[in-house]
């Protein structure tokens, strides 16, 4: 049976790599896709504990050892009938090289639906030097939406609907930033805070995070969810200690204590820890495999950032690893791009919004100013019919200070 004339989809003429903010950019500080670059006073870049922690001058900031290094990547695709679609990322001057002199050769020319093949093709084309993980996943996360969002606008669908519908008409969501107080009046089921303490502050750290921690159970009382980032600074030692004295405040979960790949400290703690509470990881891995050794060890919750994993087609296979072991999978917070997927997830219950307003006190759309129409949940919901706009259901906002530095 041929396909309906109507149905003769189109084919992709070009691919283009735009960057913001990053070390390379003369203005910082905009937010965007690498919204780590914020501006100064701003609780994201706090004293929060890092595997850099150990050094006294690295201490107070991460933007000091380089966490806005990088910078937004844009990638932008254009069909054959004109419809063009876009998506950020993580990844800066690094990506758009990558998606200009390499990745472009696997997408211009193919057919709009042809996602699962281009992505199979950026995924082992840059096998010798992308390490599994990092800025080549990040770039190939970007192009992957990218094309999806495209495929989206060409059959004027949302995406979420191209990945087979919704399984709940609304996502309840918690909210990650310094205030889970505020995030409780906001509506939000619980509120994930970082850790500011690590081994190298000893018992003394660990003292004075249970002080946050329980400070916060006071202010919100014992049915709201309270959680821990502790993004990979952490030994299984002090992680132990650290779970056992949150467990009298309820603490629900305790997230990536350990770098992506000690996949052997993450079973350690699985045995250590607290009966009941969740340890949950994954936003710095970039491979389905990656996820599958860390469903093995027993991660309760996985992770996965679609920008960072390997897009959307990565995601789904990823939700599936999940499922088949009766986990969950709660992407990290990266707004129309997990939501999109996640209401199509059976074991993605809730999910994560990143509060990138300075003090954590409004809600300003995780990716701001670069998306324009980003939604923000309203109340700790957001509905599919809020989603109901073609591939994600935004717009690249063309006044941000973009640049092309390379063409292919
Ligand atoms: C708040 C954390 O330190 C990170 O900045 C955050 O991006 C990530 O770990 C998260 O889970 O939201
Ligand atoms: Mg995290």
């Amino acid at each position: 049976m041929t396909l309906a004339p109507s149905l003769k989809l189109p084919t992709i003429t070009a691919i283009r790599a735009y960057s913001m903010g990053g070390a390379a950019a003369t203005i910082h500080g905009q937010g965007g896709g690498d919204y780590h670059d914020q501006g100064k006073d701003h609780w994201i870049d706090d004293h929060i504990a890092t595997p850099m922690s150990k050094y006294e001058e690295y201490k107070q900031s991460r933007q000091s050892f380089g966490i806005n290094v990088l910078g937004t990547l844009v990638v932008e695709v254009e069909a054959s009938d004109g419809t063009t679609g876009f998506a950020v990322s993580t990844a800066g001057n690094p990506g758009c090289f990558i998606v200009e002199h390499h990745l472009s050769r696997f997408v211009e020319g193919k057919r709009v639906d042809q996602i699962k093949l281009i992505h199979d093709q950026m995924l082992n084309s840059t096998l010798f030097y992308s390490g599994g993980g990092g800025v080549v996943i990040n770039t190939i996360s970007c192009v992957d939406l990218a094309l999806w969002d495209l495929y989206g606008k060409v059959l004027h669908l949302p995406v979420y609907k191209l990945l087979g519908g919704a399984v709940r008409d609304t996502i309840h969501f918690y909210a990650t930033g310094a205030r889970p107080d505020l995030a409780q009046k906001m509506g939000f089921i619980g509120g994930k805070m970082p850790t500011h303490w690590g081994p190298a502050d000893d018992d003394e750290g660990i003292a004075k995070d249970i002080a946050m921690l329980a400070d916060m159970r006071e202010r919100v009382g014992d049915d709201f969810w309270l959680m821990f980032d502790c993004w990979m600074s952490q030994t299984v030692n002090y992680a132990t200690k650290l779970a056992h004295a949150a467990a009298p405040y309820k603490l629900k979960w305790i997230e990536e204590c350990f770098p992506p790949n000690q996949i052997e400290s993450y079973r350690q703690l699985k045995k250590n820890m607290p009966a009941g509470m969740l340890m949950t990881t994954g936003e710095h891995t970039g491979t389905i495999e990656g996820f599958k050794e860390l469903s093995d060890a027993g991660v309760d919750i996985l992770q996965p950032d679609v920008g960072w994993c390997g897009g959307v087609t990565s995601l789904c296979e990823i939700a599936a690893i999940a499922k088949s072991r009766g986990q969950l999978v709660v992407p990290h917070g990266s707004s129309v791009y997990s939501h999109h997927a996640v209401i199509t997830f059976t074991n993605t219950p809730f999910s994560e919004f990143l509060m990138t307003s300075p003090h954590a006190d409004s809600l300003r759309p995780q990716f701001d100013p670069i998306l324009v129409g980003e939604p923000v949940p309203e109340g700790g919901i957001m509905t599919a019919e809020q989603l109901d706009k073609p591939g994600f259901g935004v717009e690249l906002n063309r006044d941000c200070p973009l640049e092309r530095p390379f063409r292919h």
